[in-house]
């Protein structure tokens, strides 16, 4: 049995932002710096969809995409099922508690220990088989209705993701599948999110600023308010305008490497609202277990080395929660060609 634990604080009943959630910096405002970029708006069914998704990866990283063949029914099923598990009380919620070097779980996500204050969220995460998180929630058959309709959900945006990896496959001239098909694995993380109504939005933070472990990330959110940012520059942040009937769609680590730099990761953080109650229901798709992910051999030759070296997902998560920000450093690959070249640069 779990009782709630003294640490546990409800933020779906605070009527003030305690200290450990209030943020100092300035840069933690609500207020986002919209400049001139705008999120584009990929139409799967656009006659130029491989050079627009191509596009969209390569400047911003993230984009909009509609007539995305995802039903609109698993979507408001998916959405009503993550109600009914963030609206339990607490302690049933932390049946599922993530323990450490765990992934699956509810409670603070892996990347919240680089962070010096508290995100106002909730997460649930679900790698694997739902199965066993939710019936440590539901122990009296509760859990099916939930497993099942993630299952389905998975299963819908995982064809999604494969259609648009295979758009931009060719957009970096790789036409053959069989050349990117052994990226797409069966089943990713699935974060489960929530952000209830703050009671000091600008000095609050739903999510800190990071990029995902993925290939691409799909994620599909409730309301019209929106609290995704898209990070455009030191300190300059873009505001993901929700529209109705879109995803929203972000390039990971994995697909960076892949491309061999050619595709940024979008640096990615949420902020909160006083009213508006948001959830997300975030796909982070990576690759089977055996992959190596290293840049694709069809982006490197002769002045073009690789920028990584090769690492399977999992173990690539396992730098991630260690180093954060550091971790695409971290695998960087020092090319005796490219320093030749800076030093013939030099001396000339
Ligand atoms: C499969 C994944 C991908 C994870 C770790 C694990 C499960 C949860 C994912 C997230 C979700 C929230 C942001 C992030 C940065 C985090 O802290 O947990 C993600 C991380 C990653 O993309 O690196
Ligand atoms: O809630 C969102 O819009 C983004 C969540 C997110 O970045 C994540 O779960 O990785
Ligand atoms: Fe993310």
């Amino acid at each position: 049995m779990v009782s709630v634990e003294e640490t546990h604080f409800d933020l779906n009943s605070a009527n003030a932002l305690p200290d450990t959630y209030t943020w100092l910096t300035p840069q933690n405002q609500s207020q986002p710096s919209q400049g001139p970029v705008s999120i584009p708006v990929i139409d799967l069914d656009d006659i130029d969809v491989i050079d627009k998704i191509g596009r969209a990866c390569e400047v911003l990283g993230l984009f909009l995409v509609i007539n995305h063949g995802v039903p609109e029914e698993i979507l408001r099923r998916i959405e009503s099922e993550a109600r009914r598990f963030f609206s339990l009380p607490a302690d049933q919620k932390l049946r599922a508690k993530r323990i450490p070097g765990d992934f699956t779980g509810y409670g603070p996500l892996p990347i919240s220990k680089f962070f010096e204050k508290k995100f106002w969220s909730e997460g649930f995460t679900i790698l694997g088989s739902p199965i066993k998180p939710a019936s440590a929630v539901w122990p009296d058959g509760g859990h099916t209705q939930f497993c099942d309709t993630v299952n389905e959900y998975q299963q819908a945006i995982l064809k999604l993701q494969a259609r648009m990896l295979g758009l931009v496959m060719r957009y970096l001239g790789i036409e053959d599948e069989n050349d990117w098909l052994h990226y797409i694995g069966e089943k990713g993380a699935l974060q489960l999110n929530s952000y209830p109504p703050c009671p000091d939005p600008d000095r609050a933070l739903g999510l800190g600023a990071h990029g995902d472990s993925t290939l691409l990330t799909v994620l599909h959110q409730t309301g019209e308010k929106g609290g995704l940012q898209c990070k455009i520059g030191e300190d300059q942040w873009a505001l993901v305008t929700p529209k109705p009937g879109s995803l929203v769609v972000n390039v990971g680590d994995l697909l960076h490497i892949i491309s061999n730099g050619r595709l940024p990761t979008a640096v990615h953080r949420v902020i909160v609202d006083a009213d508006h109650h948001r959830y997300s229901f975030v796909n982070l798709w990576g690759t089977p277990p055996d992959v190596k992910v290293m840049p694709h051999p069809k982006l490197v030759g002769p002045g073009k080395p690789p920028l990584y070296r090769a690492v399977t997902w999992m173990e690539y998560l396992g730098i991630k929660t260690k180093i954060l920000n550091e971790a695409l450093d971290s695998i960087r690959v020092h090319e005796n060609l490219g320093d030749d070249e800076s030093i013939q640069n030099h001396n000339n």
